[in-house]
């Protein structure tokens, strides 16, 4: 305990600060401070132990009179009394009668002495009194144990009058003999309160060690009054009312009631309402009432201290508490993850101890295993060397027989060895014998090798000078190699010029197809049809195939005849083949730039249509000019492939009542010529074609197309001209240039005169159409021939369409070609006749018209000079090709020297395929068939290729 002086009162009295310092029993440092008024203040030296162990036996002796421990007694006296707790818990039971039963203890017993000392601390804790350790009893220093009884005291006397604090210090530091500090109390303080608190026996008790009965208080009021109003307060049985009014005000003015104990002022309080209910005096004085109020205030005041002090101790243990209640979740949470590692921990172990445990029943099977083992080795042990004796005993006696067997052999094989020794000699004697017959032979042998490698070095000798002939004949075949190569050469040249001779046959070609005329007129007469009963025929004779004699059915004899001459006439029997053989040059000239008017002129149902296109639903065989013509197109074209690129187009129209229709528009409806702009015809609704079942397609359209009526005539017979016009472009591919040319294939309309075909109406408009149309051809015709300054073409639509093929106006239509070597179009015309003796008539008009274009023509032919130029020219493009063929020829000898290996299959029928077109009187065939050849065999020769390429 510590006393600190907090400051002097005015007069009298000192306020004074105790600090209890103590120790909670969770061993944390606590401190408390009460502030008490005294009159004075000691303060206690730290050697006052001794003293205090004084003050503490002298209050233990004043409460507990049984004990009677000497004053002057040691701490280990002391702690002799108090160890076994018991007067321990006496005095709490003194202090407290109901804080411990009062069978709580137990007196004399070592054994729960401890108990009763725990006891006691508890109570001690309880009442917030600085407590010692049970430790500090039994051995340690008693200095704690002291100041805690001390306190107890303190606290006894406190509780009840704090006076009776002031009273121990007081009396304590008188004992300690320090009373020369100001304010010191009279020794007759102690004697003073008890005489002022009569009623409180047990204080009194406290201070008075030897128990000396309170002494009466009301004898004592009278001397008392009108003393220190100190002196008053400690009296009870004063008198308020009647104290004097000069009293109750310095107690008023004074701050006494502030240094006043609580139980005086209780006191002083308790006396006034005593005594005004006991006077039964209904007012009481203005002073008193004040004294009251003062009274009552003072101790509210220290009510509410007490109050605020235990507020402190309330909120430091809250504190307290929450911080180690922090403490114990801290901890409880330590303990749970603890828990969670033991139990991680135990369950581990727990499988490593299954693992262990089955580990070691394998262990344990297989030990048991082993132990079967060894006992069944042992048995089997046992068994063999059971068999072993057995075994020795048989092998002894078979050794035993064994050995009187060998015995007798051994005699036996002396025997033999004795014979034997006989027999070696023998056969040493042989040996020798046979020795010298050996070498005999290995001698012969020798000689033998000798004689095979003589013949091996001639053998090589030999294969030398094969060598050498080998290398020889590779020189000479290498020279044979140099001097075909030579040849190939000569030959490229040649190739060279076969181009050239092939542009010069060309060239002598369109001469002679001058020198022939240019326009050129066949005869065809049809036969008798099928449903033609009368078989008169109008034909005379056919001589020469070019000369044709008529003669007229009404007028026999020799003036009834008149013979005609064409170019060729084709009777009855003629085929549609020989008929194309005779035209093919002229459709061939085609694909070398030239135009060329096929047309077919005759009276209705004289064959026109027959030979132009064939009949219906025609074979190959019946083809007719039309489909073989562009057939043959394509044919060339193909050949020419690799030097010329051609692109065909066809165009089919037909002239209807003077007007032009396009026979391939898939409508088939009329359209406007363009005959104002030539160089346009040719893009004219064009359709290209790529091969002859294109133009198969395009023609059976146009045919469907072409306007057939029937007539009196013929039930087929066709009232309009029908063209078709093929056009070719060719593209040299080595020069880049352009040839263009282009056929006329016409299909004219019957040509009968009109009161024969017995039409009117508009049928006779469509005859009055053809005759003029047809007309006009004859006049543009004969106007050519004239070489009249003015041609006609204008006059019809059938001669403004043909113009190209008629005259030069082909210049027009090609711009780009080079004017060709003959320089015009090439016109050849069919006449078609019927024999029919009633088509008399029609049949001399059409041969007089015939006649007249035919004339023309074959006037030029006539001159003798230039049929022998013609004849001449003829005979030389006859030896020119016999020329390219000897040429063709040598190639394919050189080639099969270069190129002796067996030929493959495709050789084989790449030549089969070639063979068939292959004609020996035909050289222009046989040097396609070498072109074609030396190009599959490029590899092997392939100058010759390149130069070959035409
Ligand atoms: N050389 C021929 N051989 C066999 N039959 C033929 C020959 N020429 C014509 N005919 C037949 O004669 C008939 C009439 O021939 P086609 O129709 O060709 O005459 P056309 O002159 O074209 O008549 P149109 O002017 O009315 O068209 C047809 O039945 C045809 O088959």
């Amino acid at each position: 305990m510590m006393v600190t002086i907090k400051g002097q009162s005015k007069k009298m009295g000192h306020q004074c600060r105790i600090l209890d310092t103590w120790q909670t029993p969770s061993g944390t440092r606590t401190e408390t401070t009460r502030e008490f008024g005294f009159g004075f203040v000691l303060v206690m030296s730290p050697q006052s132990h001794a003293k205090k162990r004084k003050l503490v036996i002298e209050w233990l002796n004043s409460i507990l009179s049984d004990l009677s421990l000497p004053a002057e007694a040691s701490d280990e006296e002391l702690r002799a009394c108090l160890l076994d707790g018991t007067v321990l818990c006496r005095i709490v039971n003194m202090l407290r009668p109901n804080s411990l039963d009062q069978g709580g203890y137990l007196e004399n017993s070592s054994v729960l002495q401890s108990e009763n000392v725990k006891l006691f601390l508890a109570t001690m804790d309880e009442m917030g009194i600085p407590r010692f350790e049970l430790s500090d009893l039994e051995k340690g220093s008693m200095k704690t144990v002291v100041n805690c009884l001390l306190a107890l005291k303190i606290h006894s006397i406190s509780s009840i009058d704090d006076s009776s604090a002031i009273s121990t210090i007081t009396k304590a530091e008188s004992i300690d003999g320090d009373a020369s500090s100001p304010g010191s109390l009279p020794p007759l303080f102690d004697e003073e309160i008890r005489k002022a608190s009569p009623g409180l026996k047990y204080q009194c008790a406290m201070h008075n060690p030897l128990n000396e009965p309170s002494a009466e208080p009301s004898a004592a009021v009278p001397q008392h009054v009108g003393h220190k109003f100190h002196d008053v307060l400690q009296l009870k049985k004063v008198c308020y009312v009647e104290l004097p009014v000069a009293n109750i005000l310095e107690m008023l003015e004074s701050s006494n009631l502030d240094n006043a104990p609580t139980q005086s002022l209780l006191n002083v309080l308790y006396g006034i309402l005593d005594q005004s209910v006991k006077t039964k005096d209904d007012e009481m004085t203005h002073h008193v009432a004040c004294l009251l109020r003062k009274v009552v205030q003072e101790i509210g005041r220290r009510l509410s201290t007490q109050a605020d002090h235990l507020r402190n101790q309330n909120n430091m243990y809250r504190a307290l508490e929450e911080k180690h209640g922090s403490r114990i979740r801290e901890l409880e949470a330590l303990v749970s993850a603890t828990r969670k590692e033991i139990k991680n921990v135990n369950m581990k172990m727990e499988e490593k101890q299954k693992v262990e445990k089955q580990e070691m029943m394998k262990l344990v099977k297989e030990n048991e295993k082993y132990i079967h083992e060894i006992a069944a080795l042992k048995k089997e042990l046992e068994i063999a060397g059971m068999m072993d004796k057995f075994c020795s005993r048989e092998i002894e006696a078979e050794a035993k027989a064994a050995i009187a067997i060998l015995q007798t052999r051994i005699k036996d094989l002396e025997n033999l060895l004795a014979g034997s020794k006989n027999k070696l000699k023998d056969l040493e004697s042989s040996s020798e014998s046979k020795c010298q017959r050996w070498n005999m032979k290995e001698k012969i042998y020798q000689s033998s090798i000798n004689f095979q490698l003589k013949a091996m070095q001639d053998l090589r000798s030999t294969s030398e000078a094969i060598k050498q002939e080998i290398m020889e004949t590779t020189k000479s075949y290498s020279v044979e190699l140099n001097h075909l190569e030579s040849k190939v050469k000569a030959l490229t040249d040649a190739a060279e010029n076969y181009h050239e001779v092939l542009d010069e046959n060309r060239k002598l070609f369109n001469e002679l197809q001058d020198l022939k005329g240019n326009i050129r007129v066949y005869c065809r007469i049809r036969p008798f049809l099928p449903g033609e009963t009368e078989k008169l025929s109008v034909v005379e004779n056919i001589s020469e195939n070019r000369k044709l004699v008529i003669a007229n059915p009404s007028k026999p004899g020799k003036d009834g005849k008149r013979s005609f001459k064409f170019n060729k006439v084709f009777g009855p029997d003629s085929t549609q083949g020989e008929v194309f053989s005779d035209i093919q040059p002229f459709v061939k000239s085609v694909v070398d730039g030239y135009n060329v008017c096929i047309f077919a002129y005759g009276q209705t149902g004289s064959g026109k249509t027959y030979t132009m296109t064939g009949p219906n639903g025609a074979t190959e065989e019946e083809w007719g000019i039309n489909y073989q013509a562009l057939n043959l197109l394509f044919r060339v074209s193909q050949s020419r492939r690799k030097h010329v690129l051609y692109e065909v187009g066809v165009q089919m129209v037909e002239i209807y009542n003077e007007q032009v229709r396009d026979l391939l528009s898939s409508d088939g409806s009329p359209r406007k010529y363009p005959y104002f702009e030539q160089d346009r015809l040719t893009k004219w609704n064009m359709h290209p074609v790529i091969s002859t079942s294109d133009v198969l397609d395009l023609m059976d359209t146009g045919f469907k197309n072409r306007a057939v009526s029937a007539t009196a005539l013929n039930s087929r017979s066709s009232r309009s001209h029908s063209i078709v016009t093929i056009h070719v472009r060719g593209k040299d591919l080595k020069t880049g240039t352009v040839l263009y040319g282009n056929l006329h294939l016409v299909d004219l309309a019957g040509s009968e005169r009109v009161d024969r075909s017995e039409v009117t109406g508009d049928r006779l408009k469509e005859a009055q159409h053809i005759n003029k149309s047809l007309s006009s051809l004859g006049d543009v015709i004969f106007a050519l021939a004239q070489k009249s300054p003015h041609v006609p073409y204008r006059n019809s639509k059938l001669t403004q369409v043909l113009q190209s093929s008629l005259g030069t106006s082909f210049i027009f239509i090609l711009k780009l070609q080079k004017p060709s070597p003959g320089g015009k179009a090439k016109t050849l015309m069919f006449v078609q006749l019927n024999p029919d003796a009633t088509s008399y008539s029609e049949t001399m008009s059409t041969l007089k018209f015939a006649e007249r274009v035919s004339g023309v023509e074959l006037g030029a032919a006539r001159s003798s000079k230039e049929e022998k130029d013609a004849r001449e020219l003829m005979e030389q493009i006859a030896s020119l090709k016999d020329t390219i063929a000897e040429k063709d020829e040598e190639i394919n000898r050189l080639k099969s020297i270069k190129d002796p290996k067996p030929r493959t299959s495709k050789h084989l029928r790449i030549e089969g395929s070639m063979a068939l077109r292959t004609d020996s009187t035909k050289p222009t065939a046989s040097i396609r068939n070498i072109v074609y050849k030396l190009h599959f065999d490029q590899t092997s020769f392939p100058k010759v290729t390149m130069i070959m390429k035409v």
